[in-house]
């Protein structure tokens, strides 16, 4: 999805008079996305997204979310800038919504993403780990493993309607997170979805990140974690191998694995799918449909968690010693 929230053109030219952005030229809405309402707007002063915050998303957060991408951006990391506005305010309101405008980043997301992309979105993942660890304000992840439950109960009754079994197959995972969750590993600032929807490319090159949204402090392993389930499948739900190689490698070019980090990658692995599993799960049962709202497939990361099952160690998801990789290189 998304456009939630409907902006009428005297509402959205009324807005942008406190930001130094100049006269709104066209605007129109993004389907693309999931959690907010998007607008990409040209003024006479350039192009801008305009984010109105939905339900999903806590206005205590956003400067939090604001000022990580502004402290990721002047840490060298790409990223959108937030445009302050004239009282020098991140956050304004909008049709009833909190809502911010961010600079438009230029390039494309990838439909199909090659290995040669994993390792660069390796890379930027750890790039940001070690730029937010200079960040000085913190968040809880709210898409963390109490919130799953909730949303497993929310969706638990309604279940085996999207497939029948699905009831008890989640709750057997539920019950292996709950006793297995690794705690204790190095933890900082992650950025919770990155997806190839938020990574856009200029040839082989990232061009920026975006979509900070469900950022927060956690473990970094688990962002690896969901980046495995997010760009190394194939359509028939197979893990690419090349690609999880591609991708370790390329993270840890940048910041190696610790041993505690390398043995808890399967049951982040796994329970990365299952986060994604759950939100989507309780979307497609909760979420109204709407001519600009998408709804994404509720089973296909239940296809993905079934393909961890089988997985045991680290190096099945490609994972090398770093001194292995230097040697081959
Ligand atoms: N800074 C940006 N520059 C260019 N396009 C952007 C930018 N931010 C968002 N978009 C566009 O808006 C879409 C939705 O943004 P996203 O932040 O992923 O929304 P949501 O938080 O609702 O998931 C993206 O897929 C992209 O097409
Ligand atoms: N990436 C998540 C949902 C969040 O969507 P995004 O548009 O904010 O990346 C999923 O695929 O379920």
């Amino acid at each position: 999805m998304a456009v939630y929230t409907d902006v009428n053109e005297e509402e959205l030219s009324s807005f942008l008079t406190s930001y130094p952005v100049g006269d709104l030229l066209s605007y129109k809405g993004i389907a693309e996305g999931t959690e907010n309402s998007n607008y990409l707007l040209h003024t006479t002063g350039g192009s801008f997204i305009l984010t109105l915050y939905e339900k999903r998303v806590n206005a205590d957060d956003l400067p939090f979310f604001l000022g990580l991408m502004q402290h990721l951006a002047q840490s060298g990391v790409e990223c959108p800038l937030p445009v302050a506005r004239q009282d020098g305010a991140l956050v304004g309101q909008l049709a009833g919504r909190h809502a911010a405008l961010i600079t438009f980043l230029e390039g494309m997301w990838l439909r199909k993403p090659a290995a040669v992309h994993c390792r660069a979105v390796g890379a930027a993942l750890a790039n940001l780990h070690i730029a937010g660890s200079s960040f000085p304000m913190a968040r809880t992840n709210s898409m963390g493993v109490p919130e799953w439950h909730r949303l497993w109960e929310g969706s638990r009754e309604e279940a085996d309607t999207v497939e029948p079994g699905l009831r008890e197959e989640l709750d057997r995972e539920m019950s292996i997170i709950d006793t297995q969750w690794p705690g204790d590993l190095p933890s900082g600032i992650v950025h919770a979805d990155l997806f190839p929807d938020n990574v856009f490319f200029l040839g082989d090159q990232v061009s920026g990140l975006i979509d900070f949204y469900f950022a927060c402090n956690d473990a970094f392993a688990y962002d690896i974690a969901i980046c495995l389930n997010a760009w190394c499948f194939e359509k028939d739900f197979s893990f690419n191998l090349t690609k999880g190689v591609a991708l370790l490698a390329g993270y840890q070019s940048v910041r190696p694995l610790e041993e505690i980090e390398v043995e808890a990658l399967p049951v982040l692995v796994r329970g990365a799918a299952l986060r994604f599993q759950l939100s989507r799960l309780y979307d497609w049962l909760n979420i109204p449909d709407g001519p600009l709202v998408k709804k994404r497939d509720p089973l296909e990361y239940m296809r993905k968690l079934r393909a961890h099952r089988h997985i045991r160690s680290a190096k099945e998801y490609g994972w090398t010693p770093v001194a292995s990789i230097a040697a081959a290189s």
